[in-house]
């Protein structure tokens, strides 16, 4: 008896702390010491978040899995289903820049909302102000993106001028035979490289551009350091003219903003050489799309390569599909798995700081 009251008082001992809150709380390293069953960690202890995604499965089981370390995480169509009952338990909403993402009719659905985890670094699909105005921050994923987005911009440079595709599909044919007059590349080893927008994503094309012995000019609102253009031997152009006049590639890397819409358009297009290729990795609007066709069809620029369009995707008709002289491809900048994992890791550390009220490390002020 003596000694089941003695076992007793140190077993309360050790488990009191944890329903106290407040109090050091006992390790499972302690429980296991005096025989007590490991603590679980209760599901109801993790933030509730909501994904809005519509990908694959298989794509999204890692992705799915950095988040479930640290929120019960619930997909939008299974949200869809119950959203009465999951709705005021949501505090994070993570989202990628396509739908469904973070409309009104969503977030006023979610009256515990903190934060808009965005993945990537583009954030004009969102309304910043009238999420903020719910009390609501938002956040996003600048840095990780930027390298495998000036992977893509030289990739489909590559591509484009090299005709890449055009080549693989004469490969795998059998019928066709291949003539090399056919498959007349433009050469990409010192020609005139062109990058509007020099923040993360513009420098690393231009690093990129300099392995290609390219001559490198930019455009941007700031001009950079000394340092950083010495490095890649980049000649900054205050007047956007003069880039879009002298490059034989002009590579589009700028944020989408009211003062970018459209930036490019007849007159920038007809100032551009006629050998010129046009690359837009960074928002179908920062192009006049409509004038872009114009000019690819009447070969006022020699061709284009675009990993973005408006909208996205384009309509099974729209007649870019069907021009010989576009590449495109759906948006997939930084669709690599050590990106994409990257991407997710710093949306959750974002959301996780919100939560908590910790530092944010990437919240979007406007
Ligand atoms: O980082 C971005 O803004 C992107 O477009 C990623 O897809």
């Amino acid at each position: 008896m003596m000694r089941r009251v003695h076992f007793a008082r140190r077993v309360t001992k050790l488990w009191a702390p944890v329903e106290a809150p407040g109090l050091l709380k006992v390790t499972n390293l302690q429980r296991s010491a005096c025989h007590l069953p490991p603590k679980k960690v209760m599901a109801e202890e993790k933030p509730w978040a909501l994904f809005s995604e519509v990908g694959g499965e298989g794509y999204l089981e890692g992705v799915i899995g950095i988040m479930k370390q640290h929120f019960q995480l619930i997909c939008h169509k299974d949200f869809l289903m119950n959203p009465l009952e999951y709705g005021p338990k949501i505090q994070a909403l993570f989202v990628w820049n396509c739908h469904p993402s973070a409309e009104p009719s969503l977030l006023t659905s979610l009256p515990s909302l903190k934060v808009v985890a965005n993945g990537g670094v583009g954030i004009d699909h969102l309304d910043v102000s009238y999420i903020n105005s719910l009390g609501v921050k938002v956040t996003n994923t600048p840095g990780v993106v930027s390298a495998a987005t000036a992977d893509m911009a030289m990739g489909l440079l590559l591509a484009s001028a090299r005709k890449i595709v055009e080549g693989h599909l004469i490969s795998i044919d059998p019928k066709t035979t291949y003539l090399p007059s056919s498959l007349m590349g433009v050469e990409v080893s010192g020609s005139t490289l062109g990058i509007i927008g020099m923040g993360n994503i513009g420098y690393k094309i231009a690093q990129r551009g300099k392995g290609f012995d390219m001559r490198i000019l930019y455009h941007n609102r700031t001009r950079r350091c000394l340092e950083d253009e010495e490095a890649v031997g980049a000649i900054y152009c205050k007047n956007m003219d003069d880039l879009l006049k002298e490059s034989d590639f002009v590579v589009l890397a700028v944020n989408l903003s009211p003062e970018t819409k459209h930036l490019i358009g007849h007159r920038e297009l007809a100032l551009m050489k006629d050998t010129a290729t046009l690359v837009n990795i960074s928002r179908g609007l920062v192009v006049d799309q409509e004038a872009l066709l114009n000019a690819l069809r009447s070969g006022v620029i020699q061709a284009a390569a675009l990993d973005v369009t408006y909208p996205e995707p384009l309509p099974r008709d729209h007649p870019l599909l069907s021009l010989p002289n576009v590449l495109l491809t759906p948006h997939a900048g930084t669709n690599t798995n050590t990106t994409v994992r990257k991407m997710v890791q710093l949306m959750v550390e974002n959301a996780v700081a919100v939560v908590k009220g910790s530092q944010v490390p990437n919240e979007v002020k406007l």
